[in-house]
């Protein structure tokens, strides 16, 4: 591995918080709480994680969470994810969350977000790791669930810095849920939107014009539109781009096939991520080091990788400048 991978400063942008629940504290979490799991065993559930689309993902990733249950759950989740990164030096973490796969078992909003953001402030003084964190709702769901949930997430703007939109992809368009998206904006809340992981371009589209997005969440379709490439390179719309995830649902056949060398060097504000690094494989460093070596990433395009994730990131302007600062340093060592 380029040890620099490892040692450079590095934000995350796209990491869905109950993905990184680990086979071990599913396990764990299900004894405390007295859960049923279809599985014997971590290794067998290891072993259940083989996917072939996003939907495959997804019927395992809901029901994974059957264990989450109380505040500590949501708590010991997170702080395990944010010891994690701050190993692998990640400086700043914006995590989604999902609260109506939660709400919709009975537990209560507060429980999720307080259990959440208790290891995010943990996290800032112990391990001088900065956060953000982002909700979002499910398109699997009706766009009245998802106005509902926005509702409740209005006590909470001081903790909550913006909406996402995830889950199943393909027949569920943004503009579906334009008005929701309104009123997040109105109400003061930045916007992102997972679309072109599996849905075309068109997705996009309508994710930046319906729903203003700050960021898309994957965005690898944008390749099949060629006006579309050169929108996200002249207005700089990061991609939060999660390559072990595409690999493992099928999104691209080998990591050698991935687009990603190719929209960095088109000048597109890419970024690196993990997405759900428990079923995927890895976390941000494995990430970084298999489109390494797959793409033959050059150091100066680690580099820039990393530089586009703070440049990326909902972070203070004087907060950006300094990580850059370092990055540009590194880079002239
Ligand atoms: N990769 C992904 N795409 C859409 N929704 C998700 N929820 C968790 N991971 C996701
Ligand atoms: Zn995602």
């Amino acid at each position: 591995m380029m040890p620099i991978i490892h040692d450079i400063p590095k934000a995350e942008l796209h990491l869905h918080i109950e993905g990184s629940l680990e086979p071990e504290l599913m396990f764990a979490l299900a004894q405390r709480n007295h859960v049923q799991l279809p599985y014997g065993s971590v290794d067998e559930i290891r072993s259940a994680y083989q996917f072939h689309n996003l939907q495959s993902f997804l019927d395992l990733y809901y029901a994974g969470m059957s264990v989450l249950l109380t505040e500590q759950d949501f708590y010991d989740l997170t702080w395990a994810y944010l010891q994690k990164a701050a190993s692998q030096t990640v400086k700043h973490t914006e995590i989604f969350f999902d609260p109506q796969a939660h709400t919709d078992r009975g537990l209560a909003f507060e429980t999720v977000h307080d259990g959440i953001v208790r290891a995010l402030t943990d996290a800032k003084t112990q391990l001088g790791l900065s956060s953000q964190l982002i909700m979002c709702f499910n398109r699997h769901l009706s766009p009245e669930s998802a106005m509902d949930t926005l509702h409740q997430a209005l006590s909470y703007k001081d903790t909550i810095v913006a909406v996402g939109l995830d889950s199943s992809e393909l027949d569920y368009p943004p503009s579906l849920f334009q008005a929701v998206f309104e009123k997040a904006l109105e109400e003061g809340f930045l916007t992102v939107a997972h679309a072109g992981e599996e849905g075309p371009p068109e997705y996009i589209w309508q994710a930046i014009r319906l729903l203003k997005v700050s960021r898309i969440d994957h965005g690898v379709r944008c390749i099949e539109d060629p006006a579309l490439v050169d929108y996200l390179a002249e207005t700089q719309i990061p991609l939060t781009v999660c390559p072990l995830s595409n690999i493992k649902l099928c999104v691209f056949d080998r990591m050698a096939d991935h687009n990603l060398k190719q929209l960095l060097d088109r000048g597109l504000c890419v970024t690196v991520n993990s997405d759900d690094p428990s079923y995927f494989g890895g976390y941000i460093l494995e990430n970084y080091q298999a489109v390494q070596s797959a793409l033959n990433l050059s150091q100066a395009d680690l580099l820039q990788l990393a530089q586009n994730s703070f440049q990326a990131a909902f972070l203070d302007e004087l907060q950006k400048q300094s990580y850059l600062q370092q990055l540009e340093a590194i880079g002239k060592k």
